[in-house]
């Protein structure tokens, strides 16, 4: 396997529910593969299985066990203590750093992702869009070489979501601290898939109905023979 995690014919379900059904997927390295589809499509659930978070019942994962990864959320758990602390306890836990040096990576990252002046404010108290490069702070800070996201601009506004954005393309960016990361993220909002993906799949009740390069998906003309709801869901989004 010469990609970051491979899925082979992989199914997950919650009791009667089949969520996910022979999913075959390989995510290598420096892609920014977008996961869309309706409400309930197994965008979330397929994320969980690319990060280790839910075992498939059937199928196999294979994961360059070299790679690091970090998830993000649609709403960042925070704990009620300092911005700062919130991303140095990451680092105390996952690498077992001394709690100085923790700190001082944390507001490396913190001033990576423009949040230095707010290192001694509660957490808590920070707001969405804030919350969420928080969130972004604590996974750059442990150098993952995948990043997945999980609807990361969704409850944010539109100046909030541009500063995700943005941080998710510079993190992808060649060059980057610690070299590209490679994303995997669910969106609903199609103009940031195309801005962001060089990858886009397309999931409708627990499968992959496409499976295209950005340009192929949004310009090709294969997309209503593969689903007609694909087809309304791309032009309903876009309207
Ligand atoms: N822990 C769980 N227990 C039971 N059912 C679940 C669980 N997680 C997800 N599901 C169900 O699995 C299906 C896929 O859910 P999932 O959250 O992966 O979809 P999604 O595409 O991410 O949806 P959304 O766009 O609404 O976030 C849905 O029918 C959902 O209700």
């Amino acid at each position: 396997m010469s990609g970051l995690v491979q899925l082979s014919a992989v199914g997950v379900r919650f009791g009667r529910l089949q969520a996910l059904q022979d999913i075959s997927l390989k995510v290598s390295a420096g892609e920014r593969l977008a996961l869309i589809g309706a409400n309930g499509s197994g965008k979330s659930t397929l994320l969980r299985v690319l990060h280790g978070l839910v075992r498939p019942d059937s199928g196999s994962v294979l994961r360059d066990v070299a790679a690091r990864q970090a998830m993000l959320f649609q709403r960042p758990h925070m704990l009620r203590a300092s911005a700062l602390a919130n991303v140095a306890l990451g680092l105390w836990l996952q690498q077992g750093l001394r709690w100085r040096e923790a700190r001082r990576q944390a507001l490396r990252a913190l001033e990576r992702v423009g949040l230095a002046e707010e290192a001694q404010r509660n957490a808590r108290a920070l707001s969405g869009g804030q919350q969420q490069r928080l969130a972004l702070a604590r996974a750059w800070a442990v150098r993952p070489d995948m990043l997945l996201l999980d609807e990361p601009t969704a409850s944010l506004d539109p100046h909030a979501k541009r500063e995700v954005e943005a941080l998710m393309a510079e993190f992808a960016r060649p060059g980057e601290l610690g070299g590209a990361m490679t994303l995997v993220f669910a969106s609903h909002n199609l103009g940031q898939v195309k801005r962001l993906a060089t990858r886009v799949v397309y999931l409708e009740h627990g499968r992959v109905l496409a499976d295209l390069p950005v340009h192929e998906f949004f310009n090709g003309p294969t997309l209503g023979a593969v689903s007609r709801e694909a087809d309304l869901f791309v032009k309903g989004e876009l309207a």
